[in-house]
């Protein structure tokens, strides 16, 4: 007999499209996300790509379209038409969102364990020995020592407030992960440890993500299938080594080559 729940999407986008009065800052934007899956949305500034990352994560309502997601009883349910409970275990247990900057994602003056610790008191655990135990096995987890557990983020460089971030997300074991330019604002060699750690958590925990950047090096890295955007439409799409080693689009192209200069 098949594996049914595998074979079946996570995540359905229909004829998505949204509107700022004139502006089309995403039309028609139709795929299906399977479990386990890493799509990447890049495209140049102002390509439409937060707007999207927003539509998929339920934080805008579509001007046209809708957004399906597999919830854990196996049914597939429009995001605009979820009851609040079923948002709430959505935000608080099922989604992770990784912003581009910590300060958005963490309490910045709360300590590093606390970080971690409220997403599971959030789901209900009240036990603090085995809430403190999860929090200090994610701090290990994302490569963050343990005598900085009661430190607040605020005391943290750039990359470890990514880390802290990341296992703030991960701790509640999400399904899928929207995450909006990870690296971002990083330097370079922070970048690579970071997206070297991301890549092994995905793996290791057969996350579904989505993931927006600008740095083809970020989809190359972390994703299997990239789509393109350009002026809120998506112009390519298809597995990201076809995509990025053979592009077919002259925009794509563009992109592949300012990147990764010959
Ligand atoms: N709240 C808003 N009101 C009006 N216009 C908006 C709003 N949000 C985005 N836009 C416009 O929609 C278009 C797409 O923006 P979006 O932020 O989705 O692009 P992006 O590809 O994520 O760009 P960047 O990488 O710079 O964040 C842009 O022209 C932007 O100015």
């Amino acid at each position: 007999m098949a594996d049914s729940s595998n074979d079946q999407p996570l995540l359905v986008a229909e004829g998505l499209a949204k509107s700022y009065g004139h502006l089309q800052a995403c039309r028609e934007v139709s795929f299906k996300l399977y479990p386990g899956e890493v799509l990447a949305i890049v495209g140049e500034s102002g390509s439409g790509k937060s707007t999207l990352l927003q539509l998929l994560s339920a934080q805008l309502s579509p001007s046209a379209g809708k957004v399906s997601y597999r919830m854990r009883d196996g049914v597939l349910r429009d995001l605009n038409v979820l009851g609040e409970a079923e948002r709430r275990f959505l935000f608080r247990t099922d989604w992770g969102y990784v912003h581009q900057d910590p300060a958005m994602g963490l309490r910045m003056a709360v300590s590093a364990g606390a970080n971690v610790g409220e997403r599971l008191m959030a789901i209900g655990w009240n036990n603090y020995g085995e809430i403190r135990d999860a929090a200090s096995s994610w701090l290990q987890r994302v490569e963050i020592a343990l005598q900085r557990i009661d430190d607040a983020p605020k005391t943290y460089s750039g990359g470890m407030r990514q880390r802290l971030q990341i296992a703030r997300n991960l701790v509640t074991a999400p399904r899928l992960v929207f995450m909006d330019e990870p690296t971002g604002g990083l330097d370079v060699s922070v970048q690579a440890r970071l997206l070297d750690l991301m890549r092994g958590l995905v793996g290791e925990l057969g996350l579904s993500a989505v993931v927006v950047t600008h740095d083809l090096a970020v989809a190359r890295l972390l994703s299997h299938r990239v789509m393109v955007m350009k002026d809120g439409r998506v112009i390519e799409t298809g597995l990201t080594d076809q995509v990025l080693d053979d592009p077919r689009e002259p925009y794509t192209q563009l992109l592949v080559s300012s990147i990764l200069p010959a």
